[in-house]
């Protein structure tokens, strides 16, 4: 990154509340570590939580800013909550508000998924900005809307807001033509209620949509084909008044940044409380660059003590593909892998912002369009960066760990979003953190 942008970064970001990891490379990783829940899919069980009719305790939330700010919004809308020990309680009862303010649904992606919670519940709902979350590309909300829309909701999009309002969420069926993760999620919130039946076609089938459809069951809903293409969701007229206890899933994306992690530095770790089917593209990948693992029950054993071999072509792909938010970590893997490695990102197009960053720290990437084409060198050198979104900078984190000298991650609190306290963690398998202003 050229001298004016960065000082135009640094520019914007003054007076913000910008954080910095300072580490200490190169490192080894050695240990045991026990992965958090799943960023994506507590934030749209949480936004789910309103439907319940009494107080909902979810547990192995993880403490990231981004589940943080969904309980803010939660509390806006009059939620009573709690969150201690990666425990949220939440007792929708007194949830009196159906309007997102600007300054929430800015905050994240997700913030999105109140359009169909909040639906659900009063028949209207009003998001008074587009949502934020990770610049990695355009990210429209076209195909919530439309699909909205094929349910009967009239929705009406004026000056940055998004209102929607029906007197009853209609049957019937919606083809989606992109398997979008957050357009599924949505209609299903929208639908938990409807009259007859929903069924969505092409629906994504990540693991975290799979998650909230179990959670939403528990709670006494009837979605079937969650995990699948085709998911059916049967209206019922109200959820179960008790309370329930749910566990969410384990993080994927933050095991396989673990498993990048190890991969990138060198050493050898032992995941616990982590889903090795959830797993299945990252592991593929890392076995045949030659790193030694093992996969029990819910737990993945990872050992590397060679350089790893590149000469892959590697694609995003919809799960159970090869994940998105995958590619930035990997992209550190292979930097410093034997050959060259393509990776091709298929499913958002400003998804490789990572790399100028990687190549200030002596990484040989070169991206044409979607395709990103890594000459693997002998190793990195750390210096000053700049986190440009979540995965971007957890790439930049591991290749803080294996660069020689110091790395200073600036804006660090986009790996926040996503990772619980990352130095914390990483300290305790041998790496050298710490957090400064
Ligand atoms: C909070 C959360 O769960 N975030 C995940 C979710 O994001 P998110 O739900 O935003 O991702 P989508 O699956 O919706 O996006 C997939 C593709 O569909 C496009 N699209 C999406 C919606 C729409 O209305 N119109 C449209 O064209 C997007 O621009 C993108 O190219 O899935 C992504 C893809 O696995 C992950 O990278 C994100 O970590
Ligand atoms: C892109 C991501 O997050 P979000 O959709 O919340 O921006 C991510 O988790 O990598």
């Amino acid at each position: 990154m050229n001298k004016i942008i960065c000082d135009t970064i640094v520019g914007a970001l003054q007076g913000t509340n910008m954080q910095k990891l300072i580490i200490e490379g190169p490192t080894f990783l050695y240990g045991e570590i026990e992965i958090e829940g799943a960023k994506n899919a507590a934030l749209p069980i949480l936004t789910a939580s309103i439907l319940a009719e009494g107080q909902v305790i979810i547990k192995n939330v993880p403490d990231i800013a981004d589940v943080r700010h969904t309980i803010e919004i939660l509390e806006y809308l009059g939620c009573k909550t709690r969150f201690e020990d990666n425990i949220a309680y939440i007792d929708p009862t007194s949830i009196k508000n159906f309007t997102i303010p600007p300054q929430y649904a800015k905050m994240m992606r997700s913030s999105i998924l109140f359009l169909g919670a909040i639906l659900s519940k009063f028949k209207k709902v009003r998001l008074t900005n587009h949502p934020g979350g990770c610049e990695i590309g355009q990210r429209p909300i076209d195909l919530h809307i439309s699909s909205f829309a094929q349910l009967g909701i009239d929705v009406f999009e004026y000056d940055n807001t998004i209102e929607c309002r029906c007197d009853s969420v209609k049957g019937g069926e919606v083809f989606l033509p992109i398997p979008s993760v957050g357009a599924t999620e949505n209609i299903i919130l929208a639908s938990v209620f409807c009259d007859g039946e929903v069924i969505i076609r092409n629906a994504a089938k990540e693991p975290e949509i799979a998650d909230l459809c179990h959670f939403l069951n528990k709670l006494g809903a009837r979605i079937k084909g969650a995990g699948t293409h085709t998911i059916k969701i049967e209206g019922v007229k109200r959820l179960r008044n008790e309370v329930e206890h749910y566990i969410v899933i384990p993080d994927r994306i933050v095991a396989g940044t673990y498993l990048c992690a190890v991969a990138t530095c060198g050493g050898e770790v032992l995941l616990k409380n982590v889903f090795p089917r959830h797993l299945d593209s990252i592991l593929h990948i890392l076995k045949s660059a030659g790193c030694k693992i093992k996969e029990q029950r819910d737990m993945v054993y990872i050992k590397k003590d060679r350089r790893l071999k590149g000469n892959q072509k590697i694609t995003t792909h919809y799960y159970p593909g090869f994940p998105t938010d995958l590619q930035a970590p990997v992209c550190t893997v292979f930097s410093i892998a034997e050959g060259v490695t393509i990776i091709k990102e298929t499913i958002f197009e400003s998804r490789f912002k990572h790399v100028p960053e990687l190549n200030k720290m002596g990484a040989q990437i070169h991206v044409e369009k979607d395709i990103a084409i890594i000459n693997g060198v002998e190793k990195l050198r750390g210096c000053q960066v700049f986190a440009q979104d979540l995965r971007g900078g957890a790439a930049l984190f591991i290749a803080g760990l294996c660069a020689e000298g110091k790395t200073e991650i600036v804006t660090a609190e986009h790996i926040d979003r996503g990772y619980e306290r990352i130095e914390e963690k990483y300290s305790t398998l041998g790496a050298k953190i710490r957090r400064g202003q």
